[in-house]
């Protein structure tokens, strides 16, 4: 297992690409933040991050938050050549058996991309599955690939929500069962030493990385590359 974490660096357009990737991103994620916390971006705005990464690094793309049509809906969008994809689970009720669909859905996608499973860790606020549940659901199901993150976009980041302990816990559960691990949620580089023991995949940001630290705004180069070194 590594030690250092990679870099997953959101884009809302093609534009932004080449300064995620000079200032050391090592996943490209798609998503229109004026969405919510895993807006979608229209398929031709992906399909253009697609082209602009020429396969450097891989791609997601976020798909909004599952409901009975999200595969409908994302029908152009697995059309690309993505390497994962990902529906948040805002409003998902937490039933027994809970994940059928998403596991249909699963099946349904194209060779090569993976359904990624999504755990906000405000997930009361989120009304949405907690964290170890998905854990165990995508330990059981054997996803590739988690992100921990938060549903709510605010003041408050990841931290406010789960202990750097009990994160640690989760994120090496996942790996152990060789299951990649992103973990995201308004964090900034200056709270990397409270997540010391935290050594997941990527750590996923968007906000931080913008002009002035606003997830609409626009990708920095130097801020990017100020997580990279903070990482490193
Ligand atoms: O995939 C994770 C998100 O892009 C994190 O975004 P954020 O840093 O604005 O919370």
């Amino acid at each position: 297992m590594p030690d250092t974490p990679g870099l997953l660096v959101s884009v809302r357009s093609a534009d932004e690409v080449d300064d995620a990737i000079a200032g050391g991103a090592d996943l490209i994620d798609v998503k229109e933040p004026a969405r919510g916390p895993l807006g979608v971006a229209e398929p031709e705005v992906v399909g253009a991050v697609v082209e602009k990464v020429k396969r450097r690094v891989p791609v997601s793309a976020a798909l909004g938050e599952w409901g009975p049509n999200a595969l409908t809906e994302a029908h152009w969008h697995l059309e690309l050549k993505l390497d994962y994809v990902k529906w948040g689970l805002a409003g998902y009720a937490h039933t027994p058996g809970w994940g059928e669909d998403l596991l249909d859905a699963r099946r349904s996608l194209p060779a090569g991309m993976e359904m990624v499973a999504v755990a906000y860790a405000d997930w009361e606020r989120a009304k949405s599955i907690p964290p170890a549940e998905v854990a165990k659901f995508a330990k059981r199901f054997r996803f590739r690939a988690v992100l921990i993150d938060t549903c709510v976009k605010d003041s408050k980041t990841l931290l406010d929500f789960i202990k750097p302990a009990e994160l640690a816990e989760l994120v090496d559960g996942l790996k152990r069962v060789y299951t990649k691990v992103a973990v995201g949620g308004s964090l900034k580089p200056e709270q990397l030493p409270k997540l010391k023991g935290v050594v997941p995949d990527y750590f996923a940001v968007r906000g931080s990385a913008c002009a002035g630290g606003k997830r609409d705004g626009v990708i920095d180069k130097s801020r990017v590359k100020k997580w990279k070194e903070a990482l490193g």
